[in-house]
């Protein structure tokens, strides 16, 4: 089977990029520089010219503060590239795996989110990401998109590298403990979605999923497990409310999804945050 992943030395590209080490299957793994998914054509002539059965899109704009002052190119990137991929999967008969957020949600909510509940983003980055899941659904191709949210690696920026900068130089840091979600490793979400492309899965259960780890956490809880784990206990961390910590793009307060249809479709048992949260920072911290 030849695959096809775009965005590939993001955080999920490359733990995409571990797995398929053990794959007999045919990966060519791009980014921008390989294959700029914002160009309808050569976004056509990659598909076609490898042959790709299955493509999985892991290329965003995910700078959620900047996204509020270059719609544009958020919208580019998150919607327009989402349309190029799907018009070439469906021009090419290939399934498009595609990667959209929690921040779909405007988190007024108080139960977690099923993959029908109605949509409001409240900012750039979520408008242009739902354009970009509408833009896939619409587009008449053999699509399976997955919501997740929270995502963190050992690779890229994302805020669990955030937080140990953070306590290790600083004597205090202010954290929203009124925004609640959950945190999510990007090597268990690429598991997800390599199990399902190694073993043909995705045929027949295409359509929208919501994924993240187990449990739920605010974006304190998160950065205290952090500075605990890591043994950063110098840094004193007081939980504050969103209004005080002001940032360009308003997000959820509330944003858990509801994982059962992804685990009843495919018979997945997704570990707890905390402890894919301890595990990713074995690896970084060894
Ligand atoms: N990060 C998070 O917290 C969350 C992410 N998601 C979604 O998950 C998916 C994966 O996210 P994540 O791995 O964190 O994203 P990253 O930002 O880590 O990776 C995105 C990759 O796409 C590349 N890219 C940028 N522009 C182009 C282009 N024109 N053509 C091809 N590649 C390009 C980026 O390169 P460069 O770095 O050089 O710009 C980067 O390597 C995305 O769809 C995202 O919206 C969902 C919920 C949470
Ligand atoms: C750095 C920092 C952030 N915060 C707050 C700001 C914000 O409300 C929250 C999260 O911070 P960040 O800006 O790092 O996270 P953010 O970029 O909003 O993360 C989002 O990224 C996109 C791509 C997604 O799809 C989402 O699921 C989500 O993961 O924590 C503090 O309270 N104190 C701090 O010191």
């Amino acid at each position: 089977m030849n695959i096809l992943v775009t965005g590939a030395n993001g955080q999920l590209g490359r733990e995409m990029q571990r797995l398929s080490a053990v794959s007999p299957n045919n990966y060519t793994f791009t980014d921008v520089a390989e294959l700029d998914v914002t160009d309808a054509g050569a976004v056509r002539q990659a598909v076609a010219q490898t042959r790709a059965e299955v493509i999985v899109n892991c290329a965003a704009y995910t700078n959620v503060e900047r996204a509020e002052e270059d719609e544009e190119a958020a919208d580019r990137l998150n919607r327009g590239a989402a349309e190029n991929l799907a018009r070439a999967a469906e021009a090419n008969g290939a399934t498009l795996i595609h990667v959209s957020t929690d921040y779909v949600f405007d988190g007024t909510a108080h139960l977690p989110y099923t993959e029908d509940a109605p949509t409001a983003p409240l900012g750039v980055y979520g408008r242009t990401k739902l354009a970009g899941e509408r833009a896939v659904a619409e587009s008449g191709c053999k699509y399976l998109t997955f919501r997740t949210a929270w995502l963190y690696s050992e690779y890229g920026n994302n805020f669990l590298k955030t937080m140990l900068r953070l306590t290790a130089e600083k004597e205090r840091l202010n954290v929203v403990f009124d925004q609640a979600g959950t945190p999510t490793y990007a090597g268990d979400l690429a598991m997800t979605i390599f199990s399902i492309v190694e073993g043909g899965y995705f045929a027949g259960n295409e359509g929208l999923y919501h994924f993240s780890n187990e449990g739920v956490a605010s974006w304190y809880d998160f950065a205290a497990e952090i500075a605990a784990a890591a043994g950063h206990d110098k840094c004193r961390i007081r939980p504050c409310r969103t209004a005080e910590f002001p940032t360009k793009a308003a997000r959820p307060a509330y944003s858990v999804l509801d994982k059962s249809k992804i685990k009843e479709t495919f018979g997945l048992e997704i570990p707890h945050w905390r402890e894919s949260m301890l595990y990713c920072l074995k690896n970084m911290l060894r």
